[in-house]
């Protein structure tokens, strides 16, 4: 029977590494209300005066990691996709990208021109925020309004603290934790604070202390970027019997001169290296897929960092990208765990 399609979405690069395409993405990127919550004159000005000089100093650092296929993000999207068509066994697959191509309109359309009648959405983000999982639901959204389209939704909402997933990550760490190391930093994407105070109504729980987002339950932890990093790499951490000494938490990738959630990667580095960690181990558990942000952030500036300060050696694990068993596993997590919209 081919009447539930599932749809995989992930973010999305430029189309090259030309500055004119970067400019492109950064543009549609960042003119998103659910990445840039200004209102939109406020949110063009910002936007244009990012887009002076960002464009080139990204497409350099995208130059640096480029593949000849393309951007990592959306040919590692494109290789899981394929390992993820033999275990659906609903229907077609698709892929898509929040911003840039394969769009979302085009794989809606597809969809509904093959007659199908439900999609499971599934946005490859393990932990919730407006600027990965929301952003998604309403360009699905705005697309089956606009076309008028006759399709159901539904989506996987945040995995970050399943088995499938946490255990997924358990099996890729697991070759370099045997290896010994001193230290693991688990360095999730950051975001403005802000972002968090929006989604805590109350203003009584978000950001009130060290631990106010450990603590987090119910609907403050649904809509808790920070809390839900916290789970994963707690659930981590136990998975992999590591106690509270061998392995911390740091958010990375900050723009702007908002406040962003604490503590800081960059600062992070320089503090482990001074406290005396010789071999240190990153991984990043906010990606599903390596791209800009480990491989260049990390894995090149993040390393010549605490190389300079002191470090010895400095070893990326690679995110869960298309390994069989994560393909494997997200399939589960999509038949079992769907939230009808
Ligand atoms: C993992 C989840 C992500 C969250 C949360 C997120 C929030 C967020 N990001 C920006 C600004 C930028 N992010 C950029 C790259 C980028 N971001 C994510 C994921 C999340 N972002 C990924 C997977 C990537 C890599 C894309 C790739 O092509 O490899 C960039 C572009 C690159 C650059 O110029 O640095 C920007 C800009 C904001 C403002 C934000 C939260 C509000
Ligand atoms: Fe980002
Ligand atoms: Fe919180």
């Amino acid at each position: 029977m081919t009447d539930k399609a599932l749809l995989l979405v992930n973010l999305g690069s430029p189309a090259s590494t030309e500055v004119a395409d970067v400019r492109r993405y950064l543009d549609q990127f960042l003119m998103d209300p659910y990445v840039i919550d200004l209102p939109w004159p406020l949110r063009r000005l910002l936007v244009s005066l990012i887009l002076r000089r960002r464009p080139a100093q990204s497409a350099h650092a995208y130059a640096s990691i480029w593949w000849p296929e393309g951007s990592p993000l959306v040919e590692i999207s494109r290789r899981l996709h394929r390992a993820v068509i033999p275990h659906w066994p609903h229907g077609p697959v698709e892929l898509a990208m929040r911003y840039g191509e394969p769009s979302i309109e085009g794989a809606l359309l597809r969809l509904a021109g093959q007659g199908i009648s439900h999609v499971v959405l599934a946005p490859l983000y393990p932990q919730f925020a407006d600027s990965t999982l929301t952003t998604v639901v309403e360009e699905a959204r705005r697309v089956i309004r606009q076309q008028e389209l006759d399709l159901e939704l539904s989506v996987l909402p945040p995995f970050y603290d399943q088995p499938e997933y946490l255990d997924a990550l358990l099996a890729r760490a697991r070759p370099y934790l045997e290896q010994g190391f001193d230290h693991l930093l688990l360095s999730f994407h950051g975001l403005p604070e802000r972002h968090l105070h929006k989604r805590d109504a109350s203003g009584a729980h978000c950001l009130k202390g060290a631990e106010c987002c450990r603590r987090a339950e119910g609907s403050v932890l649904e809509g808790c970027y920070r809390a839900q990093c916290l789970r994963t790499a707690h659930g981590f951490a136990e998975r992999a019997g590591l106690g509270p000494q061998r392995w911390s938490l740091s958010f990375q990738s900050r723009l702007g001169r908002a406040k962003w959630i604490e503590p800081y990667t960059e600062a992070r580095l320089d503090e482990l290296a001074a406290e005396g960690v010789k071999k240190l181990l990153v991984m990043c558990p906010a990606f599903v897929a390596d791209c800009l942000e480990t491989l260049e952030e990390i894995g090149q500036r993040g390393r010549e960092q605490f190389l300079a300060a002191g470090g010895e050696e400095f070893v990326l694990i690679p995110c869960l990208n298309d390994d069989p068993a994560w393909a494997q596993a997200l399939v589960q997590l999509c038949q079992r765990a769907p939230v009808e919209l």
